[in-house]
């Protein structure tokens, strides 16, 4: 039997960092996806192909008729840990263990705030608990993709592997989730081309919420202030243009606290100052920073945006919010 499942990526729109904090966030499921194949083998052991993604450590060496390949195992092994602890998981709760094949091929940059290591995650355990026989709602998958965070990062809000199991667009607080109308959006993402680990920009803001708890405390509160006013904006009945540019507004005074948390670049800004200068309402960071993404709020403005932050030397993406969050896409008997 084999079992294909995929996931999607997501934006944070407001909120991330202070939502480990317990604080509320928004976010989006976009549409970009990991496909991930499941299927038993004979060896009895975890064997997991990932066909995408790049693997550090990795050392060369030739004379004139041999190749010889050096790996470091510690690095390889931490590159699939996300993978590796979803299938574990999931083997637990259906209390079996038994050889399975993974096979992942993702369209999502990986470490680029889009949420790569939660679709992963939510996309492994849709195809390994149908393997194994387990009926799992989407809610129970975020649950185990959280928990697969938890265990990699060491801390994790919960947020990306929730939008990615249950899709469309969430507000989301202390592992609880509101679906909030399906409003369109017209953004642009913008890619810097580095990449940001979450678990390592995580663990640089708690060093400094536990160095500085007396300045960093109200920033993160500000922050869950200011997703509460995103979320009134949002279900508001105010017209469309009134709407953005409140939610611009807001963008802009959470991309200044996340920089002042200390998680921007100087290439995401170039790409946040870029686009607000070629009319975006808006533009922030995206996901945990360091690297990755910004995005911009740019109605009537979203081709002139996207070649400002080409300009500015970033990758332009035009997305839309993805309804539908894990999918069982075959099952082949
Ligand atoms: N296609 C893939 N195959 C296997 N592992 C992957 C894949 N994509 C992502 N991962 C795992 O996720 C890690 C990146 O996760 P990380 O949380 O740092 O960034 P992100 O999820 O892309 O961004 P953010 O958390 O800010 O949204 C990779 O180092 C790898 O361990
Ligand atoms: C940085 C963070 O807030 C969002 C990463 O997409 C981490 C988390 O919520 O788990
Ligand atoms: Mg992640």
């Amino acid at each position: 039997m084999r079992v294909l499942a995929s996931a999607p990526a997501k934006i944070i729109l407001f909120g991330e960092h202070s939502v480990v904090y317990g604080k509320p966030a928004i976010a989006a499921a976009i549409d970009l996806r990991t496909y991930v194949w499941a299927e038993f083998n004979k060896n009895g052991r975890i064997r997991i192909e990932a066909k995408d993604i790049r693997v550090p450590g990795l050392t060369v060496s030739f004379s004139d008729k041999e190749i010889y390949f050096e790996t470091d195992y510690g690095k390889a092994a931490e590159v699939l840990s996300y993978v590796r602890e979803a299938i574990n998981l999931v083997m637990e709760e259906a209390g079996q263990k038994k050889g399975v094949t993974v096979s992942i091929t993702s369209q999502i940059p990986v470490g680029a705030g889009l949420g790569s290591s939660a679709a992963v995650a939510v996309a492994t355990i849709g195809a390994v608990s149908r393997l194994l026989g387990l009926e799992l709602t989407k809610e129970e998958v975020a649950k185990l993709g959280h928990k697969t965070e938890l265990l990699v990062q060491g801390a994790s809000s919960g947020i990306d592997p929730t939008v990615s199991a249950i899709g469309g667009f969430l507000y989301y607080e202390k592992g609880t989730f509101e679906e909030l109308p399906a409003i369109e959006l017209p953004i642009v993402v913008g890619y810097t081309g580095s990449s940001g680990s979450t678990k390592e920009l995580v663990a640089k803001v708690r060093r400094s919420f536990e160095e500085m708890p007396e300045i960093i405390t109200p920033i993160l509160n500000s922050m869950g202030k200011l997703v509460e006013k995103a979320r009134e904006v949002i279900l508001a009945d105010y017209d469309k243009e009134l709407k953005f540019q409140l939610l611009g507004r807001l963008m802009n005074i959470n991309h200044g606290l996340l920089d002042a948390l200390g998680v921007s670049t100087k290439s995401l800004s170039d790409l946040v100052y870029a686009s607000r200068e070629a009319g975006a309402l808006g533009a922030k960071i995206t996901g945990a920073g360091g690297g990755g993404c910004m995005y911009a709020l740019a109605p009537g403005k979203q081709s002139e945006v996207a070649t400002a932050i080409k300009i500015a030397g970033g990758m332009p993406m035009i997305t839309k919010i993805s309804r539908e969050g894990l999918r069982i896409e075959e099952v082949e008997e």
